[in-house]
């Protein structure tokens, strides 16, 4: 049984063709990253997954059941941190945790929880006096109460520290290999790249690519980037690069010569450097990040 099989979702909202036949399948036991522009319908789909919005077509399964006809069991087993979160006036960050856990007929250790996500010793303090990073937290720990199937984390790392940042990395982590899975949306593209097994970038509601992270590279035919340091002058021997197949540039940069080229292409201007009479002293060779893919694949905006 799949955590989420959606098929052929669409949802209009009027005029505005918010997805346009989302196909997607994610398992327990993986990480999920969902990236795309503003506008694009990330919290659509997750409104759709939670039905909190009600698909204009296809199917909606999480974890097994058909979230149209029992969204409250669904919503049951599964962990939410949603964008924005806003603590309640009067309760403090234990009292959220004891709710959450009696909502969820759940018996997690409360202080345990608070420990979990680095909040231990201000449990009696009034959440809604929490910093940002703070009521972020208590917010994580309030999805993982009951330990869900499912992990729906909508831009989970806003406003936390270096510290929770990892904190939050390392949680994820330990989810994904206690069996969940975790559906992980966000802007921060470098977060993703740590912790997603597979991303799927959506673009003006059209799933535009679904796959590993080296796959999203292969299938981009993405530019390594190889940076050579030489003896002398390198750009002595730029020009016998210039036509050679699988570069698509060359640049000095810094005394170093900077060459983008297909992946397989890196040994062969190693070669012809020093066949042009190059002396090579180091190199170091770079892979498309993450952001230049999500670029390539959504024509440059984020
Ligand atoms: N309740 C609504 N009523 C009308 N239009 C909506 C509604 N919710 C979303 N939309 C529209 O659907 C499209 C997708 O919006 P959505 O909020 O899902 O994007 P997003 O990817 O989450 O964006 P962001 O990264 O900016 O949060 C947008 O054009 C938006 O204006």
């Amino acid at each position: 049984m799949s955590a989420i099989a959606l098929r052929g979702v669409a949802k209009r909202y009027g005029d505005v063709a918010a997805l346009r036949g989302i196909d997607l399948e994610i398992e327990r036991g993986e990480v999920f990253g969902f990236l795309g522009p503003n506008g694009a319908g990330k919290s659509t789909t997750i409104n759709v997954l939670l039905h909190y919005a009600h698909p204009s077509a296809g199917t909606v399964e999480v974890l097994g059941r058909d979230v149209t006809a029992d969204p409250v069991a669904v919503r049951q087993r599964v962990g939410i941190l949603p964008e924005g979160f806003a603590p309640f006036e009067t309760m403090t960050g234990r009292q959220h945790l004891e709710y959450a856990i009696e909502a969820n007929g759940a018996d997690d250790d409360p202080d345990a929880l608070l420990e979990r996500v680095g909040l231990e010793g201000v449990g009696d303090r009034l959440a809604s006096d929490y910093s940002k990073g703070m009521a972020q937290r208590l917010a994580l720990a309030m999805a993982l109460v009951g330990e869900p199937d499912l992990l729906i984390l909508d831009e989970p790392s806003t406003g936390l520290d270096p510290h929770g940042v990892r904190r939050m990395r390392e949680i994820v982590a330990a989810e994904r290999d206690r069996g969940a899975a975790v559906f992980f949306s966000s802007h921060i593209l470098e977060q993703v790249e740590a912790v997603a097994d597979r991303v799927g970038i959506l673009r003006a509601g059209e799933l535009v690519a679904v796959d590993t992270i080296d796959g999203l590279r292969a299938a981009a035919d993405a530019d390594a980037e190889l940076t050579v340091e030489l003896a002398y002058d390198p750009g002595a021997v730029a020009p016998a690069l210039d036509d050679l197949e699988g570069v698509s540039s060359v640049v000095a940069r810094d005394g170093n010569l900077v060459v983008a080229c297909a992946r397989d292409a890196k040994l062969t201007v190693l070669d012809e450097i020093r066949a042009a009479g190059g002396t090579i002293r180091d190199f170091t060779t770079g892979e498309a990040s993450l952001e230049d893919l999500f670029v390539s694949y959504t024509g440059g905006s984020r």
